[in-house]
């Protein structure tokens, strides 16, 4: 049953799946188990059975034992009810054991589905999921969809057992068996109509509590940051807002459920009183025998147990049905990047283009406009401009990490939307500011760059970035244990990591997002000659921040404001007096050793490079002083 769901503010994937498409999901989930689903459905029928021919059989033996059969017959009748007893208790047995590991293994791969589709997403998803929320409903939501089938299962028995036991009633007594089966309809009624009300609610409470585990990783994540600027104070403010949303929406679960079960209950109570005194008048007046009057009790008892049951669990049923919803809303996601073809790419030559692309991480904000821009196999281009030009966006949409709305990118003349992603990925060797590195060694992450890489090779890739000089700082060398994310490594340490892994894969284009940190010049020297070497025969795209990078490309892009205002190598922007010029004088200059801020713009740089950059063009058009070396903040 569909519903909609209200308050606390669904994910943006979220939808509403009615019971039956869950039902129709899951199934898939259970192939490769045909023999086990098959013997524990014999089990739960057999228990059934069992379970509902114990109350027939004690009628019998009262009845027996009240008229004129002889002991011989009272005793038969007490082992068979031991024998059923046993047989039920055994068959439940059996049938749970199975269901366990049945349900562990549906777990399993539920969440292998839900951890890929994750996984999968493009990053303009990451931007507005926090993480927390999302391991969440990869983690905690499966275990509860397990728990729903575990507990399904579980009924399916209990509800054959009341089917079975309800055909003995009629059999017995039409009139009485109807009043039993008139509230039982009552009952299941009013479980049925609170259903879809709990569900609802149920959602907003997992939701709020994403919320707290999104906020609670998030804080303590950024923790180093929290203490210095947002504080503790502020930080515990905010996880009071959120975990008071979780709080109000269990209050309103918690309300329905004390509302709905006094009344589950009353109308047991009722029914039993109804049976009890039909029952009792029918014994009276001699249509049913007393042994029968008692497996109407005994019957009762049995029948009521599970029908309240089903309302007792229904807070985890529920919870389990919008778990449900919710990891299927994620496996169904569909990513924004989609590619229309899956052509192979073995290698690339290294040609790449952006034509007349049009990019921005909301739709009504473009961040590129119009760009177009060619780069040629074998290539140095650096990318400049003030910060939030689009360096990086134009990188990033290379990388596929976000689909543009309008233009082409091409790489080797093909259209990167008809390529085989992951293979187009591998053939781009990334080294981004402050790389990331997976828990494990630092081996095991230059491993990375080539699976199945054997040890020989990724020493080699180590001592192909400076001679592998920088290993002699780590305390055990290769082996050197790296915490999730890197941090127990420094910035630049990371960056050599993320190079030699580049190395090691061999990508035909090279991205580099330079560090803007400082990074001590032992290690930068470190860092230069391993790119040198890198870039020599393949492209390579920087977003560069350092005079000698941007110096040494073969071409320069200006970026501006979303568009690729200037191009050219340093000589020629600097001799057209444009925006390179300004950013130079703004910015690059000081980057020589030599040179003082307080110096006036331009004039005392003995460079070569500098002879066509006139004189007096180096200050900004409002005049400012330009010894400012935060000049990529306009
Ligand atoms: N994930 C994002 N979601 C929304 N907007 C973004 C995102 N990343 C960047 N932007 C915005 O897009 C614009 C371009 O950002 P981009 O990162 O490409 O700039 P940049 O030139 O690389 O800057 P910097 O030199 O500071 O890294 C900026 O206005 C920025 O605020």
């Amino acid at each position: 049953m569909a519903h909609l769901l209200e308050g606390i503010d669904p994910d943006g994937y979220d939808r509403a799946y009615g019971d039956r498409e869950l039902t129709r999901r899951i199934v898939p989930y259970f192939r490769g188990w045909g023999r086990v689903v098959a013997f524990v459905t014999a089990a739960v029928i057999v228990a059934a059975v069992a379970g509902s021919a114990a109350p027939v059989l004690v009628a019998r033996t009262v009845d027996s034992a009240a008229g004129e059969d002889g002991t011989g017959t009272v005793a038969l009748l007490v082992a068979v009810i031991v024998v059923t007893g046993a047989a039920a208790w055994l068959f439940t047995f059996l049938q749970q054991r199975l269901t366990g590991t049945l349900v562990g293994d549906v777990v399993l791969k539920l969440r292998a589905d839900a951890f890929r589709a994750a996984t999968r997403q493009d990053m303009a998803f990451y931007d507005s999921h926090p993480t927390g929320a999302l391991v969440s409903r990869v983690t905690n939501d499966t275990q509860s969809f397990a728990t729903l089938i575990t507990m399904v299962l579980g009924l399916l028995g209990q509800v054959l057992m009341i089917l079975l036991l309800m055909v003995a009633l009629f059999v017995i007594n039409v009139p009485l068996g109807l009043l039993t089966a008139a509230v039982a309809g009552v009952i299941v009624a009013v479980s049925l109509g609170f259903r879809r009300v709990a569900r609802s609610a149920s959602q907003q409470q997992q939701r709020a509590l994403a919320e707290v585990h999104g906020y609670v990783q998030e804080s303590l994540r950024g923790i180093a940051v929290a203490r210095n600027y947002r504080g503790e104070e502020a930080a515990e403010a905010g996880l009071r807002e959120v975990n008071g949303r979780w709080f109000r929406a269990s209050v309103r679960l918690n309300r329905l459920f004390s509302g709905v079960f006094p009344l589950l209950i009353s109308l047991t109570g009722l029914g039993t009183v109804a049976v009890v005194l039909v029952g009792g008048h029918a014994v009276e007046a001699g249509g049913v025998s007393a042994g029968e009057w008692v497996l109407f009790l005994e019957a009762l008892a049995l029948f009521w147990s599970p029908l309240t049951s089903i309302a007792s669990f229904w807070n985890q049923l529920q919870q389990g049905l919008a778990a449900g919803e919710r990891i299927f809303a994620l496996i169904d996601r569909e990513p924004a990047v989609r590619q229309l073809q899956q052509l192979p790419v073995p290698r690339l030559r290294g040609d790449l283009e952006l034509r007349d692309v049009t990019f921005g991480y909301s739709a009504d904000r473009p961040v590129l406009k119009d760009v177009s821009l060619k780069i040629a196999a074998g290539e140095t281009v650096a990318l400049v401009g003030h910060t939030g030009a689009g360096k990086s966006s134009v990188v990033r949409l290379l990388m596929r990490a976000y689909e543009f709305q309008g233009g082409r990118v091409l790489a080797d003349g093909q259209d990167v939307r008809t390529l085989d992603l992951d293979q187009y990925r591998r053939c781009l060797g990334v080294v981004t500011q402050t790389p990331f590195l997976f828990s494990g060694t630092v081996a095991d992450n230059i491993g990375l760059g080539r699976p199945g890489a054997d040890r020989e090779e990724i020493e080699a890739a180590a001592r192909a970035v400076a001679g592998g000089d920088w290993l002699e700082q780590l305390p055990e060398g290769l082996d050197t244990p790296t915490d999730e994310g890197g941090r127990n490594l420094s910035t630049g340490q990371r960056q050599i990591i993320a190079l030699a892994r580049v190395f090691l894969q061999d990508a035909s284009v090279l991205i580099l997002d330079e560090a803007t940190a400082s990074i001590d010049p032992l290690t930068e020297a470190q860092i230069q000659e391993g790119l040198d070497v890198l870039a020599a025969d393949r492209t390579t795209i920087v977003v560069a921040h350092r005079l000698p990078t941007v110096r040494k490309a073969d071409r320069i892009v200006v970026v501006d404001d979303g568009r690729v205002i200037e191009q050219g190598d340093h000589t020629t922007l600097l001799r057209r007096n444009g925006a390179y010029s300004r950013l130079y004088d703004r910015y690059f200059r000081y980057q020589q050793p030599d040179v003082d801020p307080a110096d006036g713009p331009v004039g005392g740089i003995p460079d070569p490079a500098d002879a066509g950059h006139s004189r007096g063009t180096a200050r900004t058009a409002d005049g400012e002083e330009a010894g400012t070396v935060d000049a990529f903040s306009k």
